[in-house]
Protein backbone atom coordinates (compact mmCIF):
# COMPACT_ATOMS: atom_id res chain seq x y z
CA UNK A 1 0.00 0.00 0.00
CA UNK A 2 1.17 3.59 -0.53
CA UNK A 3 2.02 5.47 2.31
CA UNK A 4 -0.11 8.59 0.99
CA UNK A 5 -2.98 5.97 1.52
CA UNK A 6 -1.83 4.89 4.80
CA UNK A 7 -2.41 8.88 5.89
CA UNK A 8 -5.40 8.84 4.61
CA UNK A 9 -6.89 6.84 7.02
CA UNK A 10 -8.02 7.10 10.46
CA UNK A 11 -5.16 5.50 11.61
CA UNK A 12 -2.85 6.90 9.27
CA UNK A 13 -0.05 8.75 11.28
CA UNK A 14 0.30 5.42 13.45
CA UNK A 15 0.41 3.52 10.75
CA UNK A 16 3.11 5.59 8.42
CA UNK A 17 5.56 5.26 11.16
CA UNK A 18 5.71 1.02 10.82
CA UNK A 19 5.83 1.62 6.93
CA UNK A 20 9.30 0.59 5.52
CA UNK A 21 10.97 3.45 3.67
CA UNK A 22 11.72 0.57 0.65
CA UNK A 23 8.03 0.28 0.33
CA UNK A 24 7.15 3.76 0.65
CA UNK A 25 8.71 5.29 -2.59
CA UNK A 26 7.16 4.46 -6.01
CA UNK A 27 7.22 5.77 -9.67
CA UNK A 28 5.07 5.39 -12.46
CA UNK A 29 5.70 6.29 -16.14
CA UNK A 30 4.24 8.95 -17.85
CA UNK A 31 5.32 9.66 -20.79
CA UNK A 32 8.83 8.22 -21.75
CA UNK A 33 10.11 9.45 -18.14
CA UNK A 34 10.15 7.80 -14.85
CA UNK A 35 9.17 10.09 -12.29
CA UNK A 36 8.69 9.97 -8.22
CA UNK A 37 4.70 10.21 -7.33
CA UNK A 38 5.06 9.64 -3.60
CA UNK A 39 6.81 13.07 -3.00
CA UNK A 40 6.14 12.61 0.92
CA UNK A 41 9.50 10.84 0.73
CA UNK A 42 11.57 13.03 -1.04
CA UNK A 43 12.34 10.93 -3.45
CA UNK A 44 14.94 11.71 -6.34
CA UNK A 45 14.42 13.63 -8.84
CA UNK A 46 15.42 16.27 -11.54
CA UNK A 47 17.25 18.26 -8.36
CA UNK A 48 16.74 21.47 -6.69
CA UNK A 49 17.05 24.54 -8.94
CA UNK A 50 16.52 22.89 -12.34
CA UNK A 51 15.04 25.45 -14.01
CA UNK A 52 15.74 25.94 -17.33
CA UNK A 53 15.19 29.73 -18.27
CA UNK A 54 13.47 30.71 -21.27
CA UNK A 55 14.86 33.76 -23.05
CA UNK A 56 12.67 36.36 -24.20
CA UNK A 57 13.38 39.91 -25.41
CA UNK A 58 16.58 39.44 -23.91
CA UNK A 59 14.86 39.12 -20.38
CA UNK A 60 15.30 35.58 -18.82
CA UNK A 61 12.51 34.08 -17.25
CA UNK A 62 13.60 31.39 -14.79
CA UNK A 63 16.52 33.32 -13.90
CA UNK A 64 16.91 35.92 -10.76
CA UNK A 65 13.73 37.43 -9.27
CA UNK A 66 10.45 36.62 -10.64
CA UNK A 67 10.21 38.83 -13.45
CA UNK A 68 6.89 41.83 -13.19
CA UNK A 69 3.63 41.72 -16.02
CA UNK A 70 1.41 44.04 -15.77
CA UNK A 71 -2.46 43.25 -17.00
CA UNK A 72 -4.10 45.74 -18.95
CA UNK A 73 -8.22 46.15 -18.07
CA UNK A 74 -8.48 48.81 -21.16
CA UNK A 75 -12.07 48.27 -22.50
CA UNK A 76 -11.59 50.00 -25.90
CA UNK A 77 -8.25 49.58 -28.47
CA UNK A 78 -7.19 53.56 -28.09
CA UNK A 79 -7.37 53.72 -23.85
CA UNK A 80 -5.61 50.04 -24.75
CA UNK A 81 -2.92 51.42 -27.01
CA UNK A 82 -2.37 54.02 -24.13
CA UNK A 83 -1.82 52.14 -21.75
CA UNK A 84 0.50 50.31 -23.16
CA UNK A 85 2.63 53.41 -24.73
CA UNK A 86 2.65 54.34 -20.58
CA UNK A 87 3.66 50.50 -19.35
CA UNK A 88 6.25 50.62 -21.99
CA UNK A 89 8.28 53.65 -19.74
CA UNK A 90 8.14 51.53 -16.58
CA UNK A 91 11.22 50.80 -15.74
CA UNK A 92 9.73 48.03 -13.17
CA UNK A 93 7.82 46.25 -15.91
CA UNK A 94 9.25 42.92 -17.87
CA UNK A 95 6.41 42.39 -19.27
CA UNK A 96 2.65 43.50 -20.13
CA UNK A 97 -0.27 41.05 -20.69
CA UNK A 98 -3.06 42.70 -23.50
CA UNK A 99 -6.52 41.27 -21.68
CA UNK A 100 -8.06 41.16 -25.17
CA UNK A 101 -11.02 39.71 -23.66
CA UNK A 102 -11.69 42.87 -21.78
CA UNK A 103 -12.10 45.12 -25.72
CA UNK A 104 -15.28 42.99 -25.92
CA UNK A 105 -16.70 40.39 -28.49
CA UNK A 106 -14.19 41.24 -31.40
CA UNK A 107 -14.54 39.64 -34.89
CA UNK A 108 -10.78 37.35 -34.58
CA UNK A 109 -9.30 39.59 -37.30
CA UNK A 110 -10.09 42.84 -35.61
CA UNK A 111 -8.06 41.39 -32.06
CA UNK A 112 -5.39 40.31 -34.78
CA UNK A 113 -5.18 44.34 -36.12
CA UNK A 114 -5.62 45.33 -32.23
CA UNK A 115 -2.58 43.05 -31.34
CA UNK A 116 -0.14 44.30 -34.13
CA UNK A 117 -0.74 47.93 -32.45
CA UNK A 118 -0.22 46.78 -29.11
CA UNK A 119 3.02 45.04 -29.66
CA UNK A 120 4.48 48.55 -31.17
CA UNK A 121 3.03 50.49 -28.12
CA UNK A 122 4.67 47.87 -25.36
CA UNK A 123 7.88 48.82 -26.98
CA UNK A 124 10.67 46.68 -25.80
CA UNK A 125 8.44 45.04 -22.91
CA UNK A 126 8.01 41.21 -23.75
CA UNK A 127 3.51 40.74 -24.93
CA UNK A 128 1.99 38.46 -23.52
CA UNK A 129 -1.70 38.14 -25.12
CA UNK A 130 -4.34 36.47 -23.42
CA UNK A 131 -8.33 36.35 -23.87
CA UNK A 132 -9.85 35.21 -20.93
CA UNK A 133 -13.12 32.83 -20.62
CA UNK A 134 -15.66 33.77 -18.28
CA UNK A 135 -15.29 31.03 -16.20
CA UNK A 136 -11.80 31.62 -15.67
CA UNK A 137 -11.97 35.25 -14.95
CA UNK A 138 -13.12 36.77 -18.16
CA UNK A 139 -15.73 39.70 -19.40
CA UNK A 140 -17.76 36.81 -21.44
CA UNK A 141 -17.84 33.19 -22.07
CA UNK A 142 -15.37 32.26 -25.27
CA UNK A 143 -16.48 28.74 -26.71
CA UNK A 144 -13.94 26.79 -28.37
CA UNK A 145 -15.18 28.00 -32.28
CA UNK A 146 -14.90 31.31 -31.79
CA UNK A 147 -11.38 30.85 -28.75
CA UNK A 148 -9.35 28.87 -31.23
CA UNK A 149 -10.46 31.32 -34.10
CA UNK A 150 -9.27 34.40 -32.17
CA UNK A 151 -6.04 32.90 -31.34
CA UNK A 152 -5.33 31.32 -34.97
CA UNK A 153 -5.79 34.85 -36.28
CA UNK A 154 -3.51 36.42 -33.70
CA UNK A 155 -0.89 33.57 -34.30
CA UNK A 156 -0.70 34.31 -38.26
CA UNK A 157 -1.54 38.06 -38.46
CA UNK A 158 -1.46 39.67 -35.44
CA UNK A 159 1.78 40.27 -32.66
CA UNK A 160 2.82 38.21 -29.61
CA UNK A 161 5.61 37.10 -27.98
CA UNK A 162 3.87 34.99 -25.63
CA UNK A 163 -0.01 33.48 -25.64
CA UNK A 164 -1.60 32.53 -22.66
CA UNK A 165 -4.36 29.23 -23.39
CA UNK A 166 -6.54 27.65 -20.84
CA UNK A 167 -5.65 24.23 -20.44
CA UNK A 168 -9.52 22.98 -19.98
CA UNK A 169 -10.02 23.53 -23.79
CA UNK A 170 -10.66 20.74 -26.55
CA UNK A 171 -7.04 18.93 -25.88
CA UNK A 172 -6.73 18.92 -30.03
CA UNK A 173 -7.14 22.62 -30.36
CA UNK A 174 -4.77 23.25 -27.54
CA UNK A 175 -2.06 20.82 -28.90
CA UNK A 176 -2.85 22.34 -32.84
CA UNK A 177 -2.40 26.15 -31.11
CA UNK A 178 0.55 25.28 -29.63
CA UNK A 179 2.00 23.67 -32.59
CA UNK A 180 0.90 26.84 -34.35
CA UNK A 181 2.78 29.23 -32.28
CA UNK A 182 5.67 27.65 -31.88
CA UNK A 183 6.16 27.75 -35.79
CA UNK A 184 6.18 30.85 -35.88
CA UNK A 185 8.48 31.48 -32.93
CA UNK A 186 5.53 32.49 -29.95
CA UNK A 187 5.68 30.95 -26.45
CA UNK A 188 3.10 29.62 -24.72
CA UNK A 189 1.71 29.60 -21.59
CA UNK A 190 -0.99 27.50 -20.61
CA UNK A 191 -3.31 28.12 -17.93
CA UNK A 192 -5.49 26.99 -15.78
CA UNK A 193 -7.87 28.93 -12.88
CA UNK A 194 -10.42 28.26 -10.17
CA UNK A 195 -11.84 31.02 -8.51
CA UNK A 196 -14.29 28.95 -6.10
CA UNK A 197 -11.49 26.91 -4.38
CA UNK A 198 -8.02 26.00 -4.11
CA UNK A 199 -7.79 22.17 -5.08
CA UNK A 200 -4.79 20.32 -3.07
CA UNK A 201 -1.60 19.46 -3.71
CA UNK A 202 -1.16 16.31 -5.74
CA UNK A 203 -4.01 18.37 -8.10
CA UNK A 204 -2.81 21.47 -8.75
CA UNK A 205 0.57 19.19 -9.53
CA UNK A 206 -1.40 17.15 -11.74
CA UNK A 207 -3.08 20.10 -13.40
CA UNK A 208 0.55 21.68 -14.08
CA UNK A 209 2.17 18.36 -15.94
CA UNK A 210 -0.37 18.43 -17.93
CA UNK A 211 0.41 21.61 -19.23
CA UNK A 212 3.74 20.40 -19.50
CA UNK A 213 2.91 17.77 -21.53
CA UNK A 214 0.52 19.76 -24.02
CA UNK A 215 3.90 21.65 -24.64
CA UNK A 216 3.60 24.64 -23.00
CA UNK A 217 6.92 26.63 -22.58
CA UNK A 218 5.37 28.05 -19.31
CA UNK A 219 3.33 26.28 -16.76
CA UNK A 220 0.54 28.41 -14.87
CA UNK A 221 -1.98 28.09 -12.56
CA UNK A 222 -4.18 30.69 -10.58
CA UNK A 223 -6.54 29.76 -8.24
CA UNK A 224 -8.86 31.40 -5.05
CA UNK A 225 -7.33 31.24 -1.64
CA UNK A 226 -9.45 31.56 1.37
CA UNK A 227 -7.18 30.38 4.22
CA UNK A 228 -3.35 31.07 4.88
CA UNK A 229 -3.33 26.69 4.57
CA UNK A 230 -4.82 27.47 1.04
CA UNK A 231 -1.21 29.87 -0.06
CA UNK A 232 0.93 27.69 1.61
CA UNK A 233 -0.68 24.77 -0.92
CA UNK A 234 -0.09 26.80 -3.68
CA UNK A 235 3.29 27.25 -2.84
CA UNK A 236 4.03 23.83 -1.43
CA UNK A 237 3.09 22.60 -5.31
CA UNK A 238 5.31 24.67 -6.90
CA UNK A 239 8.28 23.80 -5.32
CA UNK A 240 7.26 20.54 -5.34
CA UNK A 241 7.15 21.00 -9.63
CA UNK A 242 10.73 22.55 -9.19
CA UNK A 243 12.27 19.96 -7.20
CA UNK A 244 10.93 16.81 -8.37
CA UNK A 245 8.91 17.07 -11.97
CA UNK A 246 9.67 19.43 -14.41
CA UNK A 247 12.57 22.14 -15.53
CA UNK A 248 10.14 24.41 -17.50
CA UNK A 249 9.49 28.03 -15.73
CA UNK A 250 6.30 28.37 -13.50
CA UNK A 251 3.68 31.11 -12.95
CA UNK A 252 1.54 29.95 -10.35
CA UNK A 253 -0.94 32.45 -7.54
CA UNK A 254 -3.09 32.26 -5.84
CA UNK A 255 -5.84 35.18 -5.51
CA UNK A 256 -7.46 37.07 -3.23
CA UNK A 257 -6.17 38.37 0.72
CA UNK A 258 -4.71 34.79 1.62
CA UNK A 259 -2.83 34.68 -1.60
CA UNK A 260 -1.43 37.68 -1.94
CA UNK A 261 2.14 36.15 -0.26
CA UNK A 262 2.16 34.05 -3.01
CA UNK A 263 3.02 36.63 -5.06
CA UNK A 264 5.78 37.34 -4.01
CA UNK A 265 7.34 34.39 -2.50
CA UNK A 266 8.73 32.95 -6.41
CA UNK A 267 11.98 32.90 -6.06
CA UNK A 268 11.97 30.49 -3.35
CA UNK A 269 9.16 28.68 -4.42
CA UNK A 270 9.67 28.15 -8.14
CA UNK A 271 7.39 30.62 -9.64
CA UNK A 272 9.14 32.50 -12.00
CA UNK A 273 6.58 35.39 -12.94
CA UNK A 274 4.11 37.40 -11.11
CA UNK A 275 1.24 39.82 -11.88
CA UNK A 276 1.02 43.36 -10.35
CA UNK A 277 -1.47 46.17 -10.98
CA UNK A 278 -0.59 49.76 -12.22
CA UNK A 279 -2.69 52.99 -11.12
CA UNK A 280 -4.81 50.38 -8.86
CA UNK A 281 -6.26 49.09 -12.24
CA UNK A 282 -5.87 44.77 -11.29
CA UNK A 283 -7.03 41.99 -13.60
CA UNK A 284 -7.71 39.91 -10.68
CA UNK A 285 -7.90 40.51 -6.53
CA UNK A 286 -4.81 40.14 -4.44
CA UNK A 287 -2.19 42.04 -6.86
CA UNK A 288 0.25 44.39 -5.40
CA UNK A 289 1.30 47.98 -7.45
CA UNK A 290 4.22 47.32 -9.64
CA UNK A 291 6.26 49.59 -8.07
CA UNK A 292 6.00 48.20 -4.60
CA UNK A 293 6.35 44.54 -5.69
CA UNK A 294 9.28 45.11 -7.17
CA UNK A 295 10.67 46.44 -3.89
CA UNK A 296 9.71 43.46 -2.09
CA UNK A 297 11.18 40.92 -4.82
CA UNK A 298 14.67 42.78 -4.71
CA UNK A 299 14.95 42.72 -1.18
CA UNK A 300 14.26 39.05 -1.15
CA UNK A 301 16.43 38.11 -4.22
CA UNK A 302 19.73 40.19 -2.37
CA UNK A 303 18.67 38.42 0.76
CA UNK A 304 18.86 35.27 -0.89
CA UNK A 305 21.90 35.57 -2.47
CA UNK A 306 24.34 37.81 -0.54
O1 LIG B 1 -4.53 34.35 -15.22
C1 LIG B 1 -4.07 35.39 -14.83
C2 LIG B 1 -3.63 35.57 -13.45
C3 LIG B 1 -4.44 36.64 -12.78
O2 LIG B 1 -5.74 36.13 -12.63
C4 LIG B 1 -3.89 36.96 -11.37
O3 LIG B 1 -4.41 36.38 -10.41
O4 LIG B 1 -2.96 37.75 -11.24
C5 LIG B 1 -4.43 37.90 -13.63
C6 LIG B 1 -4.86 37.65 -15.06
O5 LIG B 1 -4.77 38.86 -15.81
C7 LIG B 1 -4.02 36.59 -15.69
O6 LIG B 1 -4.46 36.29 -16.99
Amino acid sequence: MQRRHLFGTAFGAAAAVVVPAAEASVSDHFGEKMRPIDTENRAPGWGVGAVKPLEVKGRRIGEGRPKLIAPTTSKNPADLYQTLEKFAGMEALDMVEVRIDYLGKLAPAEFAEVTQKAYKAAGDKIVLVTLRNGTDGGPFIAEDKYYGDVYRAVIESGKADIIDLELFRDADMIRSLVKAAHAKGIKVIISDHEFKFTPDEGEIIRRLLLEQEFGADILKLAVMAFSPEDALTVMTATAKMRHYYSDRPMLTMAMGKWGVLTRITGEGFGSDLTFASVGGKASAPGQIPAEECLSVLDTLHRAMNP
